[in-house]
């Protein structure tokens, strides 16, 4: 039987994120080789055995590229209607975001574009800003709903989400965010507008397998924590992990909250609490840093980076993506701003661009270059992994693979 890998590169750098004991888990001058969409063989050149063309099918020598997992992108609101371009402007003029979200806009502005659009209009207007996460080194992504705040939008934004997958060739993960926003319909009515979220909307969506993760907002501006709770142990019946926006603004005890249902990861955290940390340590909770909303929002109050390192808390950076606090269309930014805004450094800002990000997204067969593991890679024009958070901008990308598969991107 043909035993032969499907592809070889040969003379890389590797990024492999794996803890061997170097930074970045760093191998150089290196071979790393795929069959059927699966890492099978990593490490130096030397131990290579035999001629290389007798071991695979093609094999590509690319002298000092450096080669990293694939990036992922574990939180991101990329599908909705128009944009809040003006918001940016009344923001600029000394608006809050919140006196903004209170008199009408913010979310509910989104939700009404949204609401407007049909399927195809909303991947037209989606797919630009996932392809240009792609062209900066993303291989698979996460999507939430939470424009719709309806029946048959929220289906239509996860149906586009899982359209962009198929269209683009990357995995992407859907979250359901029908706890993102009260819809002004349901202005008076909020626990009629939770029931509907949580015993016909989310049912029916897991129903048509739309759903991979729940998530919901809870915030002065969003939803209580007793609202989160009901939706979490509707999630829990229906057998969906759970992640949440939380302590972005204020502490409502989120962080405690999403551990207590050992949810996949807590989001934003500017406001987390020790004992809030101490529980998502407790529980394997990744907290997801998302530093483009608070350099939107003119944050001056980061998240307690130093608590999570001292609990062992999984840091994983991602671009929170969306139109009113963090029109963000490159991870790699993220990253850069992860380092110069929160601290992190950058090989905590790439291990949490690539295995953190995956753990948030309850996927543990990425993020890192091992054997075993999808063959998802991003291929890289530097001569130091740091780089990927140290130019501000840029496009240092020079190739992605997915599942062994070169990605073609447009
Ligand atoms: O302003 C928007 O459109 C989304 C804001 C975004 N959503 C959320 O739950 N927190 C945020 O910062
Ligand atoms: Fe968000």
């Amino acid at each position: 039987t043909d035993t032969r890998m499907d592809q070889l590169l040969l003379d890389v750098n590797l990024a492999t994120m794996t803890d061997n004991g170097r930074p970045y888990g760093a191998i150089e001058h290196a071979a790393i080789g795929w069959r059927d969409g699966l890492i099978v063989h990593v490490g130096p050149m030397s131990e290579l055995s035999g001629d290389p063309h007798a071991l695979a099918h093609r094999v590509d020598s690319m002298p000092g590229a450096w080669i990293t997992p694939g990036l992922v992108d574990c939180h991101t609101h990329l599908v909705f209607g128009g944009d809040r371009a003006t918001e940016f402007e009344q923001r600029l003029e000394g608006v809050s975001y919140e006196e903004i979200a209170r008199k009408g806009g913010g979310i509910v502005s989104s939700v009404r574009a949204t609401r407007m659009a049909d399927e195809d209009e909303l991947l037209a207007q989606s797919l630009p800003r996932a392809r240009a996460l792609v062209a900066d080194g993303v291989t698979t992504l996460e999507i939430k709903s939470g424009y719709g705040l309806e029946p048959d939008a929220e289906r239509r934004m996860l149906r586009v989400a899982r359209r962009i997958g198929r269209e683009l060739g990357i995995t992407v993960r859907t979250s359901f965010l029908g706890l993102h926003a009260l819809p002004p319909e349901y202005r008076e009515r909020r626990d009629d507008y939770v029931g509907l979220v949580c015993e016909t909307m989310l049912p029916a969506l897991a129903d048509e397998e739309l759903v991979d993760a729940v998530d919901a907002f809870c915030e002065t501006i969003g939803f209580t924590h007793a609202e989160t709770q009901r939706l979490f142990e509707r999630a829990r019946d229906l057998g969906l992990p759970v992640k949440l926006h939380a302590e972005q603004l204020s502490d409502l005890g989120g962080a405690a909250l999403v551990a207590s249902f050992e949810g996949l990861s807590a989001d934003h955290l500017e406001w987390a609490s020790e004992d809030g940390v101490r529980a998502m340590a407790a529980a394997g909770t990744v907290a997801v840093m998302l530093p483009g909303a608070y350099y939107a929002l003119r944050d001056t109050r980061p998240p307690p980076i130093e608590r999570f390192r001292q609990h062992g808390v999984p840091m994983a950076v991602a671009t929170d993506l969306n139109p009113g606090t963090s029109p963000l269309l490159s991870l790699r930014l993220a990253m850069s701003m992860a380092c110069t805004l929160f601290r992190m450094t950058p090989e905590e800002a790439l291990r949490g661009a690539t295995v953190h990000a995956a753990r948030a997204l309850g996927l543990d067969d990425r993020g890192q270059l091992a054997s075993g593991l999808r063959a998802d890679l991003t291929v890289w024009n530097v001569g130091h992994p740091a780089e990927l958070s140290y130019w501000i901008g840029g496009n240092l990308r020079r190739d992605s693979w997915v599942a062994g598969e070169r990605l073609i991107v447009a």
